[in-house]
């Protein structure tokens, strides 16, 4: 229902070049679905979200790239059809933070009244009726249908947006980062409640997060965000349990709940690249144990490992020796001066 081709998201910063947030992302998600977007800040992953809903910044554009949805390629839609045709009625947005979501002068229930009556023509009884029925699916009683939004708790809040959000039962939601703010048992809950809901209305999911912790339970598959490129994607078992690419292995080191063993928690040094002017080759050779001269200089292609399996990684096909050697805090601390020495070498 969902495919990108090669989507480029760039921000203009006045006479200080482009930042090149998005970089060729190609990606695909069936009907019904539940797909993790993870990668650390700054990886690219509310800018590809916004994209899709074209709610990017003033200064964010689509310079290439195809976003087709239902077989419409939206990047061809103008604004006005945008508005009218896609955005809440087909693809929704559950924001980072709920409490800018709302207005603050109107009540929360006339904010999802007022929604449903824009794109649906529905009596203000019958638009009343349904706020108040997604209220109680969300587990917020009904009679708090007329507070204003700050006087709702945070996870209160949250919920409400994902009422809004689910009002005109879109096919896509988008969820970034919705629950971060809150603590982890209400975390907890609204992910399950937004999994639940999602099965009933049969609707997929895009669901932004930096935790791949927090995704592992309620995702069907999940996308791999480094430098503006996906770098896995792969069904959630496998990316937990079986991933290829040395940041994703990385990753699982850093979150080490999700793993089996016992094992060291270890963060991956160094810091994201350049998105003014990003590197030659693979954007996490710098960062990589592995990386070697062809990594320095050759951006990998994406390679599919069976089924749906998908990496860019030169040296995706030791998987064994990779994961092996990622489990060693060793390997990651060595990175500490080595990459610096490759670079010099390949300079050579
Ligand atoms: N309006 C903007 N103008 C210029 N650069 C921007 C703008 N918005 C985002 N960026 C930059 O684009 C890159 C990608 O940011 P984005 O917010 O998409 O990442 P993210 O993975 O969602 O991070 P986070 O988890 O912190 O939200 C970052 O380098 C960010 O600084």
């Amino acid at each position: 229902m969902l495919e990108l081709t090669d989507v480029h998201v760039e921000y203009e910063m006045e006479g200080d070049g482009s930042v090149h947030a998005v970089n060729g992302v190609s990606i695909s998600l069936e009907e019904n679905k539940i797909l993790g977007l993870i990668g650390e800040s700054g990886s690219g992953k509310s800018t590809l979200a916004k994209a899709i809903i074209r709610l990017l910044a003033k200064n964010g554009h689509v310079p290439e790239g195809a976003i087709e949805y239902k077989e419409t390629d939206l990047t061809e839609l103008s604004d006005r059809e945008f508005r009218t045709e896609i955005r809440w009625d087909e693809i929704s947005m559950v924001p980072q933070n709920a409490m800018n979501g709302f207005d603050p002068v109107y009540t929360v229930g006339n904010q999802i009244v007022q929604a449903i009556r824009t794109h649906e023509d529905v009596s203000k009884g019958e638009a009343r009726e349904r706020a108040r029925a997604l209220f109680e699916q969300l587990g917020i009683d009904p009679g708090r249908i007329d507070d204003y939004p700050h006087q709702f708790s945070g996870g209160m809040a949250q919920r409400a947006m994902i009422a809004l959000a689910l009002a005109l039962d879109p096919s896509l939601i988008i969820a970034d980062e919705p629950t971060t703010a809150l603590d982890v048992v209400i975390q907890d809950r609204i992910l399950q409640t937004l999994r639940d809901l999602q099965q009933e209305i049969e609707s997929s999911v895009i669901l932004i997060t930096h935790d791949i912790s927090v995704v592992s339970d309620i995702c069907d598959e999940i996308a791999v965000m480094y430098g503006g490129r996906v770098v896995e994607h792969a069904d959630v078992e496998t990316i937990i349990k079986e991933p290829r690419h040395p940041y994703t292995l990385g990753l699982r080191n850093a979150f080490p709940d999700i793993e089996e063993d016992d094992q060291d928690l270890i963060s991956i040094p160094g810091t994201p690249p350049d998105l003014v002017e990003p590197p030659e080759g693979c954007g996490f050779a710098p960062r990589c144990p592995f990386a070697t001269d062809e990594c320095w200089d050759v951006t990998p292609e994406p390679e599919e490992y069976g089924d749906g399996h998908v990496v860019e990684c030169h040296r995706a096909d030791e998987q064994e020796l990779l994961t092996e050697e990622a489990k060693r805090k060793e390997t990651w601390m060595d990175l500490e001066t080595e990459p610096q020495q490759v670079a010099e070498e390949a300079d050579d």
